[in-house]
């Protein structure tokens, strides 16, 4: 199958809209409507079991959901997974398995990993050990790299900073804004004094509406009870 997606020239959209989801009448996500650009980083914030991870597993496919409607410019792409080179997706649990190397895991995805993790010198001795030698946070930090990193048009990340050290979280940062030249980026994470100043766009989740954030975005997220007031 030809990988149409990822070459890093051809502008793409991602689009998703159409999802509805409810568990238990509990409705969780009702009105949607979003958008993911090549060359952008997309930060999704909201509140605890607002639906984030739900809606990333939706885009992502591994949620089947009637009606859904994903697109890259315009052509519905459902499950998205199965399109080669379109996007890849790191959830909230890891996600390769933990016996690899981080050699290995490298080479499955395609990875050059001294690319990767050029500016991590810490893991370069350890690119033999097996992801479950490693520490959790250093485990997490492998992941979202090697998915930064790996030939896609977008990566979904959900919660890429979790358990990682704040050093590592600045330069985790800075390799997303520098790799948004070669793709899309959607990230949801609760630290958001991290994500809001490398995000091109926001969109906070709350009570099942997708609600894009303009102008004093922090302000926003206090009267939407996100943060602290
Ligand atoms: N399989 C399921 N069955 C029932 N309820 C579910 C299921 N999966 C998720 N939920 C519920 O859907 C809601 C949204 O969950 P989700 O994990 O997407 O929240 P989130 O915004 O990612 O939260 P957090 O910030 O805590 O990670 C939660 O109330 C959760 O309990």
């Amino acid at each position: 199958m030809s990988r149409e997606f990822d070459n890093p020239a051809r502008p793409q959209l991602l689009e998703a809209d159409g999802i509805r989801i409810e568990f238990g009448g509990r409705q969780i996500l009702a009105s949607i409507y979003m958008r993911v650009q090549t060359g952008q980083i997309v930060g999704l914030l909201g509140r605890n079991g607002s639906g984030k991870s739900v809606l990333l597993q939706t885009i992502f496919g591994a949620r089947a959901v009637a009606d859904a409607s994903v697109r890259v410019n315009g052509r519905r792409v459902v499950p998205a997974f199965r399109a080669p080179g379109l996007l890849n997706y790191l959830p909230q649990e890891p996600l390769l398995p933990p016996s690899l190397s981080l050699a290995k895991a490298a080479r499955m995805l395609g990875v050059d990993i001294e690319l990767a993790t050029a500016r991590f010198p810490e893991l370069r001795p350890q690119f033999d050990r097996r992801l479950n030698e490693l520490s959790g946070g250093s485990a997490r930090l492998v992941q979202a790299l090697l998915l930064l990193h790996a030939n896609t048009a977008f990566s979904l990340f959900d919660e890429p900073f979790s358990g990682v050290m704040p050093v590592h979280v600045e330069t985790l940062a800075e390799e997303m804004q520098r790799m948004k030249s070669r793709k899309g980026l959607l990230i949801t994470d609760h630290r958001y004094a991290e994500v809001l100043p490398i995000c091109d766009v926001v969109y906070l989740l709350h009570q099942g509406r997708l609600l894009q954030l303009e102008g004093d975005v922090r302000e926003q997220l206090r009267d939407y009870g996100y943060l602290a007031s």
